[in-house]
């Protein structure tokens, strides 16, 4: 497994009935998490979680993030508000595996509600054991930012 060492971990109230999975499997590899809730599966909003993952990635306090929502998309675009945040939304661990290969990604959103816990595990794996492969990715994740 590439370098990773430390996650932040959040989710929403979809989110949650995985994240308890998520974070035991990251402990299990040796990786520390930093789990900024939500503490329940009780209806929250989830950029009051997603914000502060996103913040955790950004100021460079964790290596990467984990983020759930019952879709993927609302903790991904709220996440990739944050400079320097570049937050894929994975479905399957090939889309997992490109997103850090090709896009440099470092943050994970997971659609909970559209994927098996089996695969949401296969998905964090692949995102965790691919790497950034540089050289023409390099120069298009460059151009990103506005
Ligand atoms: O998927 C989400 C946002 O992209 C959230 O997890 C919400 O669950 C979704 O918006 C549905 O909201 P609800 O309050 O759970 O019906």
């Amino acid at each position: 497994m590439p370098n990773v060492n430390n996650i932040a971990i959040g989710c929403d109230h979809a989110g949650f009935p995985y994240k308890a999975a998520i974070i035991a499997h990251l402990e299990q590899k040796g990786i520390s998490v930093q789990d900024f809730g939500a503490p329940s599966a009780d209806s929250v909003d989830y950029p009051d979680f997603a914000h502060p993952v996103a913040k955790a990635v950004e100021t460079e306090q964790v290596d990467l993030g984990i983020l759930l929502c019952g879709s993927g998309n609302g903790v991904a675009i709220t996440a990739n508000k944050h400079q320097s945040v570049r937050a894929a939304l994975c479905w399957l661990p090939e889309i997992a595996a490109l997103a850090r290969q090709h896009n440099n990604a470092n943050a994970l959103a997971l659609p909970v509600r559209f994927v098996s816990e089996e695969t949401a595990l296969q998905i964090v794996d692949a995102f965790l054991d691919s790497t950034f492969e540089g050289g023409r990715h390099a120069r298009r994740v460059g151009k990103i930012s506005c």
